[in-house]
């Protein structure tokens, strides 16, 4: 059997020390097979962004595993590691911090293209370097070789990552907000030129967002896993996870969709949460730590237990034992 591209096992990983350490991903594991698009959700803080860069190998877990390929990347060899890292590329939500300013975007897309092999000379480089410029629709590409950063529009300047990304022929891409800082006019040309590249790169797709709107474009045949205070609340196919979320903070965060998507917003959520504050993660309330914003908690059992994953039906899994097996209400307005 073949194993999944990228799986986590039981991974965690604690910032800090002492009376300020934090747990920013509690436990989680996750499998993501080759050509999935996977859709990482959750508030600002939720261990998101920490959870992307650990599973791209920017950061080393506290404990647990990463298999890619069924390997643990720590036990790889420096050749084997150094294919992964290149295998694995993030797509970071600001690229004008993630781009060199004294380099053009020439100097951007050929270094890689020598240093890895992917050209054999300078010009065959610069050749590649154009069609990756045409793949992010940046054209016509030989306007943009000689451009610095600051000499870009955001969009533009996004779409130049993602081609430097696309120079090391990546299987697996963490795009982290990647579309957060660009003006909403331009979000759907980049989502769809990202959707593209799954098809055409044979790309599998992290995409990591706090928006929910986002996440049922660009994965609606895919793959929606939400994430609350450093664990997975729940997971399942994106049309399930949009048209029935069980867990009461999927709910929620479902009914706080400002778009006007009628998908999304043309039957009310019923759902009010009792609290708008979400926890800090230097003092987590004990049991599942939704509890205290949660209306359906139930003491002595929700305030005590941690919730496990558990599987149901309808496809994923949810981690609340009281909710899980109940469609949510809704109301026609
Ligand atoms: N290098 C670090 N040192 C200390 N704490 C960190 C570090 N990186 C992240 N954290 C903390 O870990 C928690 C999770 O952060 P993370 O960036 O993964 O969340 P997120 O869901 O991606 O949120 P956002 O969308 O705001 O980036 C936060 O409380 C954050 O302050």
């Amino acid at each position: 059997m073949t194993p999944p591209l990228i799986e986590l096992r039981n991974v965690t990983k604690r910032f800090g020390r002492g009376a300020e350490q934090v747990t920013a991903v509690d436990n989680i594991s996750l499998r993501i097979e080759h050509g999935e698009t996977v859709c990482l959700v959750g508030e600002s803080g939720c261990g998101k962004s920490t959870t992307g860069r650990m599973m791209a190998g920017l950061l080393p877990v506290s404990s647990g595993q990463i298999l890619f390929r069924g390997e643990n990347i720590n036990s790889l060899d420096t050749e084997r590691y150094r294919a992964f890292r290149r295998a694995v590329q993030i797509i970071h939500q600001d690229p004008y911090a993630s781009l060199n300013p004294t380099q053009t975007v020439r100097q951007m897309l050929v270094t890689p293209l020598l240093r890895h092999g992917k050209a054999r000379d300078r010009s065959g480089a610069e050749r590649r370097a154009l069609e990756l410029l045409e793949v992010v629709d940046l054209t016509p590409a030989r306007d943009f070789l000689d451009k610095y950063p600051h000499q870009l529009s955001g969009g533009q300047r996004q779409r130049v990552s993602v081609a430097r990304a696309l120079t090391v022929e990546p299987t697996f891409i963490v795009a982290d907000e990647a579309v957060s800082m660009v003006d909403v006019s331009i979000r759907v040309s980049l989502l769809n030129m990202l959707s593209r590249l799954k098809q055409e790169f044979d790309v599998t797709f992290l995409f990591i967002t706090h928006d929910l709107a986002l996440a049922k474009y660009f994965a609606w045949q895919g793959r929606i896993v939400v994430m609350y205070l450093g664990r997975i609340v729940e997971e399942g196919p994106t049309p399930r996870i949009i048209t029935d979320p069980r867990h009461p903070y999927t709910q929620a965060l479902l009914a706080a969709v400002p778009e006007a998507d009628p998908e999304l917003t043309h039957r009310k959520r019923q759902i009010q949460l009792r609290s708008a504050e979400i926890p800090s993660l230097l003092a987590l309330p004990p049991g599942c730590t939704f509890h205290p914003r949660c209306p359906y908690a139930v003491p002595g059992e929700c305030d005590v237990h941690v919730p496990e994953l558990e599987p149901i039906p309808e496809g994923g899994s949810v981690a609340c034992p009281i909710r899980k097996g109940e469609p949510i209400q809704l109301i026609e307005v």
